[in-house]
């Protein structure tokens, strides 16, 4: 699709950059066809004479939310089953449903799960699932940016394997790089206790031939680790170390238990951990040691996972759910402040799919993936810290406009890509077929 490149001035709004030069300020923002070309205090000059201008001084700008883990064709399964622990629900619940999906029941739940991400200003998501080619032409018409995995459960045949194998790869070769660069890709196997070692091992590979970074599912549960200690005598983190998983640039999901000993050896391999608050307590996996792996020098950033364990896809509220959860976990008010929180879902969201240079912060330079907020409700006032405002008291509701790579892909709070009505109705088509079938 053909897009007019052009010039906005953003004038007089209030900014959270989210990187150290300005921090919080008022001023003025240039953003030139995909890119920040100018932002300070004073007011830009030599602009184009066509430059559109936008009055900002309303709104608050900060970088576009960026969610490390999820499945977003599964928000087809919102509220489908609520209340059980992960095996169960995944094996007796999600499995036989997903186990009748074709093609357009993944469009239709990642359709969905954009729109939704899309409003509540998430600019860029991390996706496994299978039908990837689905996902990935969703990612395509919407204008979000996506990291997209295609994740393998090993619990088949060798044939099924090789085959499930062969199409994660041609799917990471196929689509990196694709939509302008929008979509960028990554290997996984599903997780350790769906993967035997050996399969684990070719997927390793795959990512050294292809130069792709991996992703799985990892120590989400106590049951997952001991699983893993009988059958292969090591904990999970060891046991992928050892598979040469690390050899990868990777990004892990929940790493909810861990000992000492793991968190050294994940910073020492500069492994980033996706924290899914949200769907841990629902699921009632325990609490990740997000202080520790902080200050060990993990990169931690936010994920939703998937609808059907959280029930929604505001990042927003995982941010809250990580400045409140681990005070009260560590009995300690300063662990986990508001800034580090925001930081949590933007530059170290950036940082975990390897993209630091170019998105999670407003600067000169940086990909135009950030979102307009309206502060001008009563939950906003009094205008004291708006960082505070934005994590304490804020949500995903009050996200006006949304940009990403320059485009505005959300404006007065209606997708300018999508057709909503239509990918409402169509969810329920998919869901109410799946139900019956
Ligand atoms: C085929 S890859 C996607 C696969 O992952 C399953 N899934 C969803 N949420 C979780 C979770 O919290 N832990 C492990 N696996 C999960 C989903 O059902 C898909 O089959
Ligand atoms: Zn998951």
């Amino acid at each position: 699709m053909s897009r007019k490149m052009a010039q906005l001035w953003i004038e007089n709004g209030l900014f959270v950059t989210m990187n150290d030069v300005f921090a919080v300020f008022r001023g003025h923002m240039v953003v030139t066809d995909d890119q920040i070309t100018y932002i300070g205090a004073d007011a830009p000059t030599g602009l184009d004479e066509q430059a559109e201008r936008l009055d900002g001084s309303k709104l608050a700008f900060m970088p576009g939310l960026v969610n490390t883990h999820g499945h977003a064709a599964m928000s087809l399964l919102r509220g489908y089953s609520d209340d059980q622990n992960l095996q169960v629900w995944l094996e007796q619940k999600m499995w036989p449903m997903e186990g009748k999906y074709v093609d357009q029941d993944t469009r239709a739940g990642s359709a969905l799960a954009i729109v939704e991400m899309l409003k509540t200003g998430t600019t860029a998501f991390v996706d496994m699932y299978d039908r990837m080619d689905q996902v990935a032409q969703m990612v395509e018409q919407s204008g979000i940016r996506g990291c997209l995995t295609r994740g393998v459960i090993g619990l088949c045949s060798e044939e099924i394997q090789q085959a499930k194998l062969k199409e994660a790869i041609a799917f990471a070769k196929d689509w990196n790089g694709k939509a302008d660069g929008r979509i960028t890709t990554m290997i996984s196997p599903h997780a350790p206790y769906t993967c035997p070692p050996d399969y684990i091992e070719k997927f390793v590979q795959a990512a050294h031939d292809y130069d792709l970074p991996v992703h799985t599912h990892m120590s989400e549960t106590l049951a997952e680790v001991e699983q893993n200690v009988r059958d292969y005598g090591t904990r999970p983190v060891l046991h992928l170390d050892k598979l040469g998983f690390f050899s990868r640039p990777a990004l892990v999901a929940h790493a909810v238990h861990l000992n000492d000993e793991e968190i050294a050896l994940l910073a020492e391999r500069k492994v980033a951990v996706s924290h899914n608050p949200v769907s841990n307590l629902k699921l009632a996996s325990g609490v990740a040691r997000v202080p520790e792996l902080l200050r060990a020098g993990v990169t931690v950033s936010l994920g939703t996972d998937s609808v059907a364990s959280n029930n929604n896809l505001d990042l927003f509220k995982e941010i809250k759910f990580a400045a409140l959860l681990h005070k009260g976990i560590s009995g300690d008010p300063t662990v986990i402040p508001a800034m580090e929180a925001l930081r949590m879902g933007t530059v170290y969201g950036a940082r975990s799919i390897w993209q630091e240079d170019s998105i999670g912060q407003l600067a000169v330079g940086m990909k135009a993936d950030f979102i307009a907020i309206d502060v001008e409700q009563p939950h906003y006032y009094p205008m004291t810290d708006i960082v505070s405002h934005l994590v304490y008291s804020g949500s995903g509701r009050d996200v006006k406009h949304v940009w990403v790579d320059g485009r505005k892909v959300v404006h007065n709070s209606e997708c300018t890509m999508m057709d909503e009505e239509k990918i409402r109705y169509e969810a329920q088509a998919s869901f109410e077929r799946l139900l019956n079938a």
